[in-house]
């Protein structure tokens, strides 16, 4: 069976246990308390122990199992720096690889194939102890388009008794998506998640404009997706530069998985292909099924969608 599965569902098998174990990875570094924390270039924007270690094991285990299709991590790691033999993943979840594959997923090479590594979303939340809001992130994209992604929440349920904890969902254009039960968003309201801890000016304006109910202020797009597939939300609003390809590649292909969309600020779909510069500079736009798009886009200041070039 595993050898017969087209190469698609196989990394989307691969990754649900490698990004499994990076979220046990993330959760142990929290335990052991130090979280080594580097502060990089930008404003708010830190790498920890946990980042670097859950990339290690996610770079290496789909290296491994893939060796010629390319990676692209968020961590600038040095390559040779040696891995622990236990972060090394070759276990599959059987269940995806029974799954029927679309007939333009079918023929696929490793040479096509592009892999988006967020390996711990929502850092500035994961460090101030905002658990729920952390995410792993395995985008896989073939050409410049998004096709499948994971998103594992190392967290889920960790304030509940007697439930297990972590949840890894998947998505698959064409096939579906598994792991959790999606939802709608309640009819007649207007519910808007963004950013919490990088808003700016232009990006509150953008959120006024559109005079929404509620806002819900949350860090990591991973979180923000899933708050739009489980109908917490009705749209991702963030009208400013600074997320990266890694940030959207699998939140966006389980998102139109559903009948979902996501866009820059000008309606733009985003390129995944190997060589595209990594940052979401047009902003991003996500809208649950059923959710009018254009009616958001539409509603974007003209001097701020101008500035998102
Ligand atoms: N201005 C700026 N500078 C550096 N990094 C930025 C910026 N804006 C967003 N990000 C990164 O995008 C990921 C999601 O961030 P946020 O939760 O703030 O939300 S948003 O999607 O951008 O609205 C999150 O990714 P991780 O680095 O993986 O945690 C943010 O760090
Ligand atoms: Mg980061
Ligand atoms: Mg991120
Ligand atoms: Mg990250």
């Amino acid at each position: 069976m595993a050898q017969t599965a087209p190469l698609i569902p196989r990394l989307v098998a691969s990754s649900i246990a490698i990004a499994n174990r990076a979220g046990e990875i993330i959760r142990n570094v929290m335990s052991k308390g130090d979280l080594g924390i580097v502060e990089k270039t930008g404003k708010n924007d830190l790498q920890t122990e946990a980042d670097r270690s859950a990339q290690r094991c996610i770079i290496t285990s789909l290296s491994k199992q893939f060796p010629s299709i390319t990676i692209i991590g968020e961590e600038d790691e040095p390559s040779d720096s040696p891995v622990p033999s236990d972060w090394v993943v070759s276990e599959v979840d059987q269940d995806i690889l029974r799954l029927e594959c679309p007939d333009n997923l079918q023929q696929v090479s490793a040479e096509e194939v592009v892999v988006w590594v967020d390996p711990l979303d929502g850092t500035s939340e994961y460090t101030q102890g905002l658990l729920d809001h952390v995410t792993v992130l395995i985008g896989i994209a073939v050409g410049n388009r998004s096709v499948a992604g994971v998103i594992h929440q190392p967290y889920y349920n960790y304030q509940k008794e007697n439930e297990p904890l972590g949840r890894t969902i998947w998505g698959i254009r064409g096939v579906g998506v598994g792991g959790f039960e999606p939802k709608a968003a309640p009819e007649g309201q207007r519910i808007i998640t963004t950013t919490r801890s990088h808003s700016t000016p232009e990006v509150q304006a953008t959120l006024d404009a559109m005079k929404p109910d509620n806002i819900l202020r949350v860090g990591g797009a991973g979180h923000k997706v899933m708050l739009l597939i489980e109908g917490k939300a009705h749209a991702y609003v963030f009208a400013s530069a600074g997320c990266k390809r890694w940030d959207t590649c699998a939140p966006e292909a389980i998102l139109v998985a559903l009948g979902g969309k996501l866009t820059d600020m000008h309606g733009k779909e985003y390129s995944y292909d190997k060589n595209t510069p990594f940052p979401n500079k047009g902003g991003v736009l996500a809208t649950g099924k059923g959710e009018n798009h254009e009616w958001y886009l539409e509603k974007v200041p003209e001097a701020i969608r101008k500035k998102l070039v």
